[in-house]
């Protein structure tokens, strides 16, 4: 698609056509960007912004045929790069070398080059044995140069462990050459000081992630956890308020061209409803309208708890400074002119809705774990309750309540922070097995929740079972070696137990029972039965 979009430019030079070359460049960077890609996404961007600092208006196209050959070289270098990471299985079906973003069918490799110093050879083979638990093919290699490296698959990260914690010239050049030949991977680096220009400059070289000393083991088995989810989004979701119709119309196309959701209002009265209804990720006000303006609109989303962070952009013909930096000051995220840029308002849109998604993201997640915290997982847990209730056919929904053994007494023998290293090591295998539709939330301290729609009642009470023997082989590492730990867990299901809290409460219930029969078990309860357990203590 990006090719064939640029192909057509190079040819015809039309100003429209470099629109959406440049729209594709920023498509193709989303989606590299959701699979966690940082290498093309780097590669992409860079296109980008290449394209955009020629974007220009109507008069200025063709560009010169210099910069013609210039994008020509990065486009393909980019295919390139894409053509090399690529799986080699997908390959073969695909013959274009960038294709358009749905069709790229995208097999995350799971292998893992770790590359340390000799003198840290020890802590390298603790963190292999814990990433080959959690399915991973680890190769461990020298920092020096090893041709044979390149020959085999890319991996999905590669593991620098220096002796100390400052590069060297010679192991920067070699960060850059692996950076080249796996512009796919997360390259991450462990053991740099929290100090800001040896990050530079490592990042310089090609790293993705430095991890500080203090920081590390726990953290890099985070990040290639988190590597192999794929960051699926909701589609983002703008509230147009706006009168004119023919302006309605050419935000709508612009925003869909980036697959953005739009759902517009002529009538700011209907804003409250709207809002409520259509829940956007921003509004795009326009300033003047019939009956009150947008401003006074705006200030009145201000004084909402609900709406006072909700980025506000208005889009108008106002060029009076004053009256923009009025607007601005009485709530307004963002102005932009009409006629728009619509490179510029996507670009915009955009980034304010990330930004916004990251600060409320934020506060539904668990510090420690990543997980959704206790709030969060109980409002999923009722809305996947409520899906499974509409569903037309009777969907089974099982909830499991886990809770760590004995894990004052880890805390206790080996400290808080090997305790907290202990809830991860949990919360990463329950990511690691579960899939991306579960709901796998911390519930208290160490006690998580999980809910598997579809999954009946035994199904679940296999893989649970499954995780609880996994977890008692997982090892912990500590100062003198590594440690076991197990859990116990009660699980209930739909449609016996037919509310949210009513399931949380029976599989505590059931939680208790594991517990007083010894620990390290699953328990299955049944509504009316178990709550009766919860009166009994050790
Ligand atoms: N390290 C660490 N400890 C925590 C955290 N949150 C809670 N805890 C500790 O977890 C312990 C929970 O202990 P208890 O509820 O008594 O139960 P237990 O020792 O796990 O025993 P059983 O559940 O009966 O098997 C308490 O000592 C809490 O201080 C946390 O985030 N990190």
């Amino acid at each position: 698609m990006l090719q064939k979009r640029w192909a057509r430019y190079a040819a015809q030079g039309r100003f429209e056509q470099f629109i959406e070359f440049a729209i594709a460049v920023n498509s193709l960077a989303e989606y590299f960007n959701r699979l966690r890609l940082p290498g093309l996404v780097r590669l992409c961007e860079g296109l980008e912004n290449a394209a955009l600092a020629r974007l220009g208006e109507e008069g200025t196209h063709p560009v010169s045929a210099q910069e013609i050959s210039m994008l020509q070289r990065q486009v393909d270098a980019l295919a390139g790069a894409v053509a090399t990471s690529r799986n080699v299985a997908a390959a073969r079906r695909m013959p274009e070398a960038v294709a358009a973003p749905a069709d790229i069918d995208w097999i995350k490799p799971r292998s893992v080059w770790m590359i340390a110093a000799p003198e840290k050879r020890g802590m390298a083979h603790a963190l292999t044995e814990q990433l080959q638990f959690f399915g991973f093919k680890v190769s461990e290699h020298g920092w020096e140069n090893d041709h044979g490296m390149v020959e085999t698959e890319r991996p999905l990260a590669v593991l620098f462990i220096p002796a100390s914690d400052i590069a060297t010239a010679s192991e920067s050049g070699r960060i850059a050459g692996i950076r080249a030949a796996c512009p796919a991977s997360q390259l991450i680096y462990l053991g740099v000081e929290s100090e800001i220009e040896p990050i530079v400059a490592l990042m310089r070289a090609g790293i993705d992630i430095t991890i500080a000393a203090e920081d590390q083991p726990a953290m890099v088995l985070n990040c290639i956890l988190d590597l192999v989810q794929t960051n699926e989004q909701e589609q983002y979701r703008v509230l147009v308020v706006e009168d004119s119709r023919v302006a309605v119309a050419l935000i709508r196309r612009t925003l869909s061209q980036h697959g953005i959701s739009t759902h517009a209002i002529h009538d700011p009265g209907k804003l409250l409803d709207a809002l409520e209804s259509y829940k956007p990720d921003l509004v795009l006000m326009d300033m003047y309208m019939p009956r009150f303006n947008g401003v006074e609109a705006t200030r009145v989303l201000r004084q909402m708890a609900a709406y006072n962070s909700l980025p506000v952009v208005y889009l108008s013909g106002e060029s009076a400074v004053g009256m923009q930096v009025e607007a601005l000051r009485l709530g307004g995220d963002q102005f932009l002119m009409k006629p728009f840029n619509p490179v510029l308002l996507a670009a915009v849109v955009k980034t304010r809705i990330e930004r916004f998604r990251e600060v409320r993201r934020s506060t539904r997640l668990d510090g420690l774990t990543g997980l959704l915290n206790h709030t969060a997982a109980k409002s999923r847990l009722k809305a996947m309750v409520e899906e499974a209730a509409a569903a037309t056919a009777e969907s089974p929904l099982t909830v499991a309540m886990i809770d760590i053994d004995h894990f004052k007494s880890i805390n206790d023998a080996y400290g808080h922070p090997v305790g907290d290293q202990v809830i991860r090591g949990l919360a990463w295998l329950l990511k690691g097995r579960l899939r991306s539709v579960d709901l796998i939330g911390r519930y208290g301290g160490e006690e998580f929740l999980v809910a598997l729609p579809g999954v009946t009642k035994d199904k679940a009470l296999s893989a649970i079972d499954r995780i609880r023997r996994d977890f008692s082989g997982l090892p912990h590492m500590h100062q003198g070696g590594t440690l076991h730990a197990t859990f116990s867990a009660g699980i209930a299901s739909l449609p016996e137990v037919d509310t949210a809290a009513a399931l949380t409460e029976v599989a505590d219930g059931a939680l208790l029972q594991a517990k007083r029969l010894g620990r390290n078990r699953v328990e299955v309860g049944q509504d009316g039965l178990f709550p009766i357990y919860s009166v009994f203590s050790e």
